[in-house]
C-alpha cells in the first residue's frame, strides 16, 4: 500500500496522524462483560453487607460500580467500594476462601460468581468494536488490549477475537511483574512499549473512568472515551479527548 492511500485508511479510523498503535481495554470495550462483573460485584458485596450488623445499604451496580470498582483490578476494586463503605479489612493472601472475611477472600467469591455466569450465559464481542479493530489491522496499525482481569485471555478466546491482537497485558501480568493498576498508566504504558510504540504515538480506548484517567496521565496520544452506560461527560473529565457509544462511530469521521 503506498503512503497515501495508508494515510487515507488511517484517517478513516478516525484517529488523529501520529496513531500508530491501539490499545483496547476489554470489558465494557471489546466485550459486553462490563454488565457481567458488575452484577457479579453485586451480588457478593450485598451478601457481604447483609452479614454485617450495620443497616443494609445495597451497592449499586451502576453508581458504585463505575465509581469504585470498574476498570480496576480485583483487589484494588473489592478495596475501594469497602473504603467507600468506611469499611477495613485485612488483604490475606490469594488462596483465601471465596467468602472469608478478607480482600482477597471478598473478591475470590466474586470472581467464583463471574465465572459460573460466564460459563453459563457465554461471551460476547461487541460487533461494532470487531469491526473496528479489523479496521485498524486493514490500515496497519499495531494493536493490544490492556486490561486488569486475571480473566482476560479466557473472555477473548470464548469471544473468538483473540486472534486480533498482537500483545496482552491483563491482571496476570499486573500479579506478575508488581504493576499498579488503572488509573495508574503502568499497565498502557507496558503495551506501548511491548508493541515498540511512544505514548504520543498511541491512542487508549476506554470504558472506565479509572481507564481515561490512565490514558491522561500515560501522556497518550489520543484517549476514547466509551460510553456504554450514559457517562459522556464523567468520561471527558476523566480524560477521554473523545467520546462514543460505539467503536463503529469513528469509522465515520474523517
Ligand atoms: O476479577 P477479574 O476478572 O480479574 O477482573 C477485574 C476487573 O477487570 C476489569 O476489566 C473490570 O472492569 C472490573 O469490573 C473487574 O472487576
Amino acid at each position: 500500500m503506498d503512503v497515501q492511500a495508508k494515510e487515507e485508511e488511517t484517517m478513516r479510523t478516525g484517529l488523529p496522524e501520529r496513531v500508530r498503535a491501539c490499545l483496547f481495554d476489554l470489558d465494557g470495550v471489546l466485550t459486553q462483560t462490563a454488565k457481567v462483573h458488575a452484577a457479579a460485584w453485586k451480588e457478593m458485596f450485598d451478601a457481604y453487607l447483609r452479614s454485617r450488623a450495620e443497616p443494609f445499604v445495597p451497592f449499586d451496580p451502576v453508581a458504585d460500580y463505575d465509581a469504585y470498582v470498574d476498570g480496576k483490578t480485583r483487589a484494588d476494586g473489592t478495596r475501594s467500594f469497602l473504603e467507600s463503605r468506611h469499611i477495613d479489612l485485612p488483604d490475606g493472601t490469594p488462596g483465601d476462601p471465596p467468602g472469608a472475611e478478607t480482600i482477597n477472600g471478598l473478591g475470590n467469591a466474586k470472581n467464583e460468581i463471574v465465572l459460573r455466569r460466564i460459563r453459563e450465559d457465554g461471551v460476547a464481542a461487541y460487533a461494532g468494536s470487531v469491526r473496528y479493530v479489523e479496521a485498524v489491522r486493514a490500515a496497519g496499525l499495531r494493536r493490544a488490549v490492556v486490561s486488569s482481569s486475571a480473566n482476560c485471555a479466557d473472555v477473548l478466546k470464548s469471544a473468538g477475537i483473540d486472534g486480533l491482537f498482537e500483545v496482552r497485558v491483563d491482571g496476570v501480568t499486573i500479579a506478575r511483574d508488581h504493576l499498579p493498576g488503572k488509573p495508574a498508566p503502568d499497565t498502557y504504558l507496558a503495551a506501548a512499549r511491548e508493541l515498540g510504540v511512544d505514548p504520543s504515538q498511541a491512542a487508549v480506548f476506554e470504558d472506565a473512568l479509572a481507564g481515561v484517567e490512565a490514558g491522561r496521565a500515560g501522556h497518550f496520544g489520543f484517549v476514547v472515551g466509551v460510553d456504554r452506560v450514559g457517562q459522556a461527560a464523567a468520561l471527558r473529565a476523566h480524560g477521554a479527548d473523545t467520546v462514543v457509544t460505539d467503536l463503529a462511530e469513528l469509522l465515520q469521521r474523517r
